[in-house]
């Protein structure tokens, strides 16, 4: 671990932290590079360094961090950032660690050995970290709370901050039992200061926070919540003929900018990829039901520009601090102004002008409304009664409903829904409404003249997906669901496989050494594979509408087969069939999630198509000459031909015809697959025959799979024996080919902490 921070010009932290404006304006030059401080940062920053208590409002991107991480910098000991997702710890420290401030976190995610030296550091005289990041959970451990008493009796704790404040209201959105023990640390160290933050404070939240942290005589600091530099718009999706080339003309006509789009529901986010894909837009779907592994690549390849767009649950955002994110387009109505506000907020975080359109469908209206009702009446939320919270879910949500309903300024409806007084020229036409008044007044008026028949129609949003929502696969609840969780066990996500992991974790033998831990995360695999195939729905239709179509498959392997061809441009030595590979890797896929439906057969499309643009030639070569060596293994009877065109063969013995025989059992054959052969480019004209001679009609109704199975994707114990080989030997690629084999998106247990390797986001 590093040493204390020498800070430049000589002057080292001091206990009280006195400095003048001047002085912390050049720290926050030194280190940041920034000339200035924004809105009200130097004044919470002055206040804290007072010794007063402080509740920060600040509008998304607003650089709310700054108000703890420069005091850290000028005070002695250590700040103590309370927040309540790993993921947004996981990227504030290692920003702070790039700029040489000594920071880390504590969390599930780390390894033993990370959290033993940061334990070390903080016992030792003098500690050199300045910022320590922890969940709320963490803190109402009593092991935890011993360890700040001893840091606080040497005088070594400086400052205690809470990220997301609103997380502590009952009202909050986020709320997690955990947050609101916080307020047991005013009582345990009286003369520290404590620094609430937060973007989404409604007047009540703003009291609720205050009180549940017995916040003394605070400095209150509001900034305003508009955000000047971003466009609003509403799009009605009842007016439009389609929905996704309306999107994907917007970001064209953009100009490729850095995107992102929230979806409601997982497959929604991956049918919307795939579409923008084929219309040569760089984009990613990121949702829970990928694994963290191929999460963390989209989010990477994202946060350095080598994927413009990613289209996103809200899995995906918080505390990903992107700053030129152009456009933000909601594709399905957010619950409430509230998660509206936090979600576009995400654009234009460097000032610049930005965009934020948000779609709305009358069918959606009507479905997240049927959702929010279910969903509070099921909730078991302590203190507030489920009618009282019913009430204000249903307030919030027809406060969003009337922002997109409503032909006056959008501005002002987002601003005044927080509860602040709003300028009428405020705007100055930086909203539809007040830029094409005459036009929003008459979509509006089409839009009721919509016939109602139309309302109780499926709409083509929603074709793809499933419609019962009580179980459709959003992450929209599951954020509450982590009420049920236990001390370190929050996750960035809200998936309920890495629930389940979380579950798995933490009930681990804790010193049974690998092999036990090993056997009970099988059992916990094995227990979930269980669970899921038999949820079947109590008298409903679930299995029908998450059964995967012939129509989903047959895009399914088009988009494979592009994915192959684009990886041949990309690669240019790479010798293989794309059709017969493309319908071997989708046949994979099918197989292994036709039961669990096609939310999770979607995502392993998706993952193995990612993995076909980021793999080397080696590993596409690897996997494809595997299949080949299979299906020659199963001899030439089944009809089988490989999909690899060896270039070390001769001519002679390279294949005439590159026929594929294959039968999808509970398939009609595609008209595309017929014409499945092997990439003619490496082959002599004159040996080649047409398809239909080598396949045939009959040949086209009459193909078996099995004989040319995929290598298989290893089971997890396969993958967690092959991980440990590798580190143990350090060696080369070749004896590491399981893991260029896409992992599966469901059930494997992937929480990087059960193998000891944390997870990192890099800016
Ligand atoms: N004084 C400043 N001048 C210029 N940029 C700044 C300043 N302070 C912070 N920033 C930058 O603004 C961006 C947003 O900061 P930060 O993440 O702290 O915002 P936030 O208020 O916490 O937003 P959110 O509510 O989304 O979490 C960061 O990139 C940060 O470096
Ligand atoms: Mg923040």
């Amino acid at each position: 671990m590093k040493k204390a921070l020498p800070l430049k010009g000589g002057s080292a932290g001091s206990r009280h932290g006195t400095k003048s404006p001047k002085e912390l304006e050049s720290v926050l030059k030194q280190y940041f590079g920034y000339s200035e401080f924004r809105g009200r940062q130097l004044e919470a920053i002055e206040a804290v360094l007072s010794g007063r208590d402080c509740f920060c409002l600040m509008p998304t991107g607003g650089g709310k961090s700054m108000c703890y991480q420069i005091p850290a910098l000028v005070k002695t000991g250590v700040v103590l950032v309370i927040s309540p997702l790993i993921a947004l710890m996981e990227n504030q420290v290692s920003s702070l660690k790039s700029k040489g401030i000594p920071a880390e976190f504590l969390s599930s995610t780390q390894t033993t050995a990370n959290k033993n030296k940061i334990h070390e550091d903080l016992d030792s005289g003098r500690p050199s970290l300045k910022l320590l990041y922890v969940t709320p959970e963490l803190v109402a451990t009593s092991g935890f709370k011993a360890k700040l008493t001893k840091l606080h009796n040497r005088g070594l704790l400086g400052l205690v901050a809470i990220d997301e404040a609103h997380c502590i209201s009952t009202w909050g959105h986020d709320f997690r039992p955990s947050y609101r023990k916080i307020s047991s640390l005013r009582k345990q160290f009286p003369d520290i200061p404590i620094l609430a933050l937060t973007a989404t404070a409604v007047p009540k939240v703003q009291k609720d926070v205050i009180s549940s942290l017995s916040l003394q005589n605070p400095v209150i600091l509001k900034a305003s919540f508009n955000r000047p530099n971003i466009f609003y718009e509403v799009r009605y999706k009842d007016l439009l003929d389609d929905v996704f080339s309306d999107i994907s003309n917007l970001l064209k006509s953009s100009g490729n900018v850095c995107s992102i789009i929230y979806c409601l529901e997982r497959a929604a986010c991956d049918d919307l990829t795939m579409h923008l894909s084929q219309q040569g837009i760089s984009s990613a779907a990121y949702h829970a039901g990928l694994n963290s592994k191929v999460r963390t690549t989209v989010l990477d390849d994202w946060l350095s520009s080598r994927t413009q767009v990613v289209v996103a649950t809200v899995a995906f955002g918080m505390g990903i601090d992107r700053h030129d994110v152009r456009i933000v387009c909601h594709f399905n109505l957010p619950k409430s102004m509230e998660s509206f506000y936090q979600e576009s907020g995400r654009a234009g975080r460097d000032q610049q002008p930005s965009r934020s359109v948000l779609y709305y469908g009358l069918e959606d209206r009507r479905r997240m409304e049927f959702i929010l009702r279910n969903s509070s009446s099921r909730k078991q939320q302590p203190p507030s009664s489920s009618t009282e919270l019913s009430e204000k879910t249903l307030a919030d949500f027809s406060q969003i409903v009337d922002y997109c309903e409503s032909s006056t300024c959008r501005r002002k409806k987002i601003i005044e829904s927080f509860g602040e007084k709003v300028q009428p020229t405020l705007c100055q036409r930086t909203c539809d409404a007040c830029k094409h008044p005459n036009q929003v007044a008459s979509r509006l008026e089409d839009l009721r003249r919509v016939p109602n028949s139309r309302f109780n129609k499926i709409s083509p949003v929603f074709k793809t997906s499933s419609v019962d929502p009580k179980h459709f696969d959003t992450e929209f609840w599951n954020r509450e669901d982590d009420v049920s969780r236990s001390d370190e066990d929050i996750s960035d996500s809200d998936d309920e496989e890495e629930a389940l992991s979380n579950v798995a974790i933490s009930k681990l033998p804790s010193k049974g050494g690998f092999e036990a831990r090993l056997e009970a995360l099988e059992r916990a695999e094995n227990a979930y594979n269980q669970a899921k195939g038999q949820t079947k729905p109590q008298g409903g239709n679930l299995v029908d509408k998450k059964s995967i179509s012939q129509a989903l498959r047959d895009a399914s392997r088009k988009r494979l087969s592009g994915a192959l061809g684009q990886a041949k441009l990309r690669l240019g030595d790479l010798r293989f069939a794309e059709e017969a590979s493309a319908a071997h890797l989708e046949t994979e896929c099918f197989k292994k999630y036709q039961k669990v439906g096609k939310t999770f057969y979607n995502s392993q499309i998706a993952a193995t198509v990612r993995w076909l643009s980021s793999s080397s030639s080696e590993q596409i070569h690897d996997r494809l000459e595997a299949l080949t060596n299979q299906s020659t293994d199963h001899g030439a009877a089944a009809g089988s031909s490989p999909c690899i065109i060896p270039d070390a063969l001769g001519e002679a013995e390279k294949p005439a015809v590159a026929t594929v025989s294959h039968k999808f059992a509970e398939t009609e054959p595609s008209d595309e697959f017929a014409k499945t052969v092997v990439s003619t480019e490496h082959m002599e004209p004159s040996k080649m025959s047409p398809p239909e001679k080598s396949i045939g009609e009959e040949g086209r109704r009459d193909r078996t799979i099995g004989t040319m199975d995929l290598p298989k994707i290893p089971s997890f114990r396969e993958f967690m024996s092959q991980k440990g080989r590798d580190r143990a030997t350090s060696s080369s690629r070749a004896e590491s080919q399981p893991h260029g084999v896409p992992r599966k998106a469901g059930p494997v247990i992937s929480k990087e902490g059960a193998t000891g390797t944390s997870k990192k986001m890099k800016l």
